[in-house]
């Protein structure tokens, strides 16, 4: 039995849900309904193929260590990928039956492993509650928490509904719908290492799903070095028995140098496929880094700009206004390279330098990705600042260093902030400094990329600006949070009838356009696992290539011992990154008069 779920909350199915491979590309962005009738028009032709193809869906998908297909080959001798394979089939049932009856038949589990902790009461049991809330799971599903810690359903109950909130544009109805999710949620409780505890896992799951194709997701909200042995008890004791999908959900951080991701992957590859892995990285869920391809593929405005020829620079900021706060332990270990620059800020520097992929598919925007991944020049140390928050004391309250945290190892020089200059050694990009910056403690909370573009050749107005060409260049701003928004700086006219230019946004500020709450990103994701959609999860190649791009020069800075410079709590940071972006004739965009608030 395939299994098919239309989620009702989008208008746009995930690729992997629908055959975009049988159709054209500009059929790829027809509604819903369009593209279900295409599919199902594409589905009778194709049904004597069906017929012949040894379909092993759940294999494809799901049973671990099942013998999988890979792919088939149609009649024309197009390589047919497993979900059409599986997607097709799951029609051809509905055609024959005239009823959608997969909602019947099917159900999802997900299980929460380390729903205790502190992404599980912050993110994940909130971010599936909003996702029943808009009526996006299927019509049966249970949520079983799972950890070590003792607890009866009701206690798992009453810790999440403390974090539950509803939607700010629909409050109606909130406290009934929290009722009702809740009901659906249970506990089990068991350690991370024990076949037999999952086995009762299974068993519990195996009453609430009553004899409905089971798909199982686990998500994995624990320490990564108990990821494998978990993965190995939910695969071997607790995966979906009968036809159905598992797959599995999996934190950062994936290893912490190529080395030990390869030995991550290779461990989690002895239990699971690569399709079942869902490697997270949230920001790949937030709104603006989803729209950026939107903006760059269906603008014919941005493309044209979009490379070496018009690009100056490009900036991509992280920064918070808090340091690691009780998360120190974590932290240490990894540093704010590895915590925040090797995956978040590579991944959108990956989407935003990006060739056109073949389609929306998530293994054509995936290829794409690690091409230009492994077109990058590796980092070199002189390309790098390091930085560590110190204390300070401002208004009378006082600001811990980074190393009065009660859990990380005093004289740690573990990097707090940093900032590099990275290359991308193509045609495209050929020349054009990506300058990344990543701190923690810092003056603001923000996220943005900032595309500087180059100077206009011969501009019949550059005296009307002074000496500084720097504020005659355009800048387009994709704030990704706070207060999303994405603007362009422009020169404008002043009014009158003197002729002076000034700086002027155009600006598409999300609150001021869109009424409609943006939804979080671990809901994007969890909905997209749950669909079977990858585009968004990290493939392990592209993990590779992301590995080996900054493991030399994190291996360089901690044989050497490089000493960060200190820089005070709530502040902009070490100046050393301005030399830097100085060096390569830089000027960071965070920090001018004109960034808008
Ligand atoms: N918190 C966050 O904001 C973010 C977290 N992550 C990642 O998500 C995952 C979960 O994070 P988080 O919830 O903060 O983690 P926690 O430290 O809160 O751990 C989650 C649960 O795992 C169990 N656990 C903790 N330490 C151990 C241990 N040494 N051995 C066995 N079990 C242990 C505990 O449950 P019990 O004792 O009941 O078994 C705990 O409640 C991690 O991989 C983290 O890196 C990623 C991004 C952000
Ligand atoms: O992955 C991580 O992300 C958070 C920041 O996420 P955001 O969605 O709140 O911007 C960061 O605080 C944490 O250190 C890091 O592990």
């Amino acid at each position: 039995m395939a299994t098919l779920y239309s989620t009702h909350c989008r208008s746009f199915p995930s690729s992997s849900s629908f055959p975009s491979s049988s159709l054209s590309s500009n059929q790829s962005a027809v509604t819903f309904s369009n593209r279900f009738l295409a599919a199902t028009v594409s589905l009778k032709s194709q049904h004597n193929l069906l017929q012949q193809v040894s379909v092993h869906t759940q294999q494809h998908d799901g049973t671990v260590g099942a013998n999988v297909t890979p792919v088939e080959n149609n009649h024309s001798g197009k390589r047919l990928r497993p979900e059409l394979l599986s997607v097709l089939s799951s029609m051809e049932s509905k055609v024959e039956d005239g009823a959608e009856k997969d909602e019947n038949e099917c159900t999802v589990s997900i299980t929460v492993v380390g729903a205790s902790g502190d992404l599980a009461k912050k993110k994940i049991f909130p971010a599936l509650f909003a996702l029943y809330y808009e009526g996006c799971l299927p019509k049966h599903f249970t949520i079983c928490g799972y950890a070590r810690s003792k607890m009866t359903d009701a206690e798992l109950r009453n810790m999440v509904s403390k974090t539950l909130t509803c939607r700010i544009d629909k409050r109606e109805n909130c406290s009934e719908k929290m009722d009702q999710f809740l009901k659906r949620c249970f506990y089990h409780s068991g350690q991370y290492d024990s076949p037999e505890n999952f086995a009762a896992l299974d068993k519990k799951l195996n009453e609430h799903e009553g004899g409905r194709t089971s798909n199982r997701l686990f998500y994995l909200s624990i320490p990564p070095n108990i990821f494998v042995d978990a993965v190995k008890c939910a695969s071997l004791s607790a995966s979906s028995g009968n036809g159905g999908w598992t797959r599995v959900i999996v934190e950062k951080p994936f290893g912490r140098d190529s080395e030990s991701s390869a030995a991550l992957t290779r461990s989690l590859k002895q239990y699971l496929t690569e399709d079942q892995i869902f490697r997270i990285d949230h920001y790949l869920g937030k709104e603006l880094v989803e729209n950026l391809s939107v903006l760059r593929f269906s603008n014919l405005i941005f493309e044209p700009l979009w490379s070496r020829q018009y690009i100056r620079n490009v900036q991509l900021i992280f920064s918070e206004d808090f340091g690691t706060e009780g998360r120190g332990g974590y932290f240490d270990n990894y540093g704010i390279i590895r915590d925040i620059m090797q995956n978040h800020l590579l991944q959108i520097l990956a989407l935003f330098a990006m060739e056109t992929p073949v389609s929306l598919d998530a293994e054509d925007i995936r290829n794409e990705k690690v091409k230009v991944l492994r077109s990058m020049r590796p980092i070199k140390l002189e390309d790098v600042v390091l930085g560590q928050y110190k204390n300070h004391t401002r208004g009378g309250v006082a600001y811990p260093a980074y190393i009065d945290d009660k859990t990380v190892p005093k004289g740690s020089l573990t990097p707090t902030f940093a900032a590099a200059a990275l290359f991308i050694d193509n045609a495209r990009w050929d020349g054009v400094p990506f300058l990344m910056k990543a701190g923690k403690a810092l003056h603001t909370k923000r996220a943005e990329i900032r595309v500087q573009f180059r100077h206009v050749p011969g501009n019949l107005y550059n005296r009307n600006f002074g000496a500084d060409l720097d504020h005659a260049t355009n800048e387009l701003v994709i704030r990704v949070q706070p207060d999303e928004a994405i603007y362009l700086k422009i020169n404008n006219k002043i009014p009158g009838l003197g002729m002076k230019l000034d700086r002027s946004n155009l600006n598409l500020h999300y609150a001021a356009r869109y009424s409609k709450e943006i939804p979080d990103a671990y809901e994007r994701l969890l909905l997209d696992a749950i669909e079977g959609e990858r585009r968004l999860f990290i493939r392990s190649d592209e993990l590779d290539a992301a590995w080996s791009l900054f493991t030399p020069v994190l291996n360089e800075i901690e044989e050497k011992k490089i000493t960060p410079e200190y820089y005070p709590y709530g502040s902009r940071g070490p100046v050393c990154a301005h030399y830097l972006a100085a060096r390569y004739n830089v000027r960071w965009g965070d920090l001018g008069l004109d960034v808008e608030q």
